[in-house]
């Protein structure tokens, strides 16, 4: 088996190691291959940023590591292995997704938020009801203690006139609260690892500003990791220790957050980046734009996924073999057979 970049982990320092991860959904047509050996690492207190264009399997990747996958997917094989707060380690992927260890991990260890917060909250229940669920269910509290301390997680993440507001439904919230409640109930339980899917794609930029305040304030408080979606470079320059590029059911690239924007080496993260408007560009000039498309789930292309679309593709090379992962530095790893060789080799 080729060496992996998280062979030589310190687990002290790791919450999370992905290993190899490969996830089906098994339709129709064929079996489509979400997840097709997905390794990374998350690190104790700090952000890791999931970036890459859409179907490149960021959410498949979230919804995995709380066995939440929607059907027909399954995974197929790897390791998701989590560091609990005592030490223990669990491998996520054997765990059954309606067993009693995903049930203590969901919520108490590892909280979500999604996009769009209704998906995450019941539109026939109270809004404090709701926070209040996994305190409840994680925790023997009586009922009055529990609701000061939904009170208390409801002024933390602005909620204004929490005593009032506990009784709203989500239908009498802005778009905006409704996510701070969504992020009041993953917070509630105080979990290690908070993984954020897009979360503040659906507001406005005002309040996305303020949702991605809160979340680093209440991560430096509670000493949180955070594994946050986006397709925002935007906010990955803002929020990001670490970043995983993803395309196609694959990491790409891993990186801190500095050599990502300064110092990338996968073509793909070039061209991400590229992509990027400059607010001093020239605003007469086209916006540079990925050319090609993401290949269809179903029809991949031989060799390494981003060939067809690759500035730096090289015939008999990059059409034959999947790429290796090679660390180019000890906590740099590219998956591209072109690394390190010269690029005006290519066409
Ligand atoms: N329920 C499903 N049934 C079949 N295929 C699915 C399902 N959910 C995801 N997939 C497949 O998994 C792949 C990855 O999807 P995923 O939603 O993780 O992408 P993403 O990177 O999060 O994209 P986006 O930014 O659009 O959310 C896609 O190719 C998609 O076809």
């Amino acid at each position: 088996m080729p060496p992996t970049h998280t062979e030589a982990t310190d687990m002290d320092e790791t919450i999370v190691e992905v290993r190899d991860l490969r996830v089906d959904f098994p339709v129709m047509a064929g079996t489509i291959e979400a997840l097709r050996g997905v390794s990374f690492l998350l690190k104790r207190g700090k952000t890791t940023c999931i970036v890459g264009e859409s179907g490149s399997g960021k959410s498949v990747t979230a919804r995995s590591m709380m066995q939440i996958l929607q059907k027909p997917g399954r995974i197929a094989s790897g390791s998701i292995r989590y560091r609990d707060r005592d030490g223990k380690i669990t491998d996520i992927a054997t765990q059954p997704a309606g067993g009693r260890v995903m049930r203590a991990i969901r919520g108490r260890e590892i909280g979500m938020v999604f996009q769009e917060p209704m998906t995450s909250l019941s539109p026939v229940h109270r809004i404090g009801e709701q926070i209040m669920e996994p305190l409840l269910l994680h925790f023997r509290l009586q009922r009055a203690e529990a609701r000061e301390r939904v009170l208390e997680m409801m002024a933390r993440v602005g909620i204004p006139n929490p005593v009032q507001r506990f009784d709203n439904y989500p239908f009498q919230l802005s778009g905006g609260l409704r996510q701070r409640v969504v992020i009041a109930m993953a917070l509630i339980c105080e979990p290690r690892l908070l993984v954020a899917d897009e979360p503040t794609t659906a507001l406005d930029v005002t309040t996305q500003a303020n949702i991605l305040d809160l979340i680093r304030e209440l991560q430096e408080e509670m000493e949180m990791s955070v594994m946050f979606i986006t397709h925002d470079l935007g906010v990955v320059a803002e929020i990001a220790d670490d970043v995983v590029v993803m395309y196609a059911g694959s990491v790409v690239e891993t990186a801190d957050v500095d050599t990502t924007f300064h110092a990338p080496e996968h073509p793909y993260t070039r061209a991400l980046l590229q992509s990027v408007p400059r607010l001093s560009a020239d605003k007469d000039l086209p916006l540079a734009a990925i050319r090609g498309m993401v290949p269809h789930p179903l029809a991949r292309p031989r060799g390494c996924v981003f060939h067809p679309r690759c500035d730096r593709y090289l015939a008999g090379t990059c059409d034959t073999a999947e790429p290796a992962t090679i660390a180019v530095l000890p906590e740099h790893h590219v998956k591209c057979a072109r690394v390190g060789q010269d690029i005006t080799q290519g066409r």
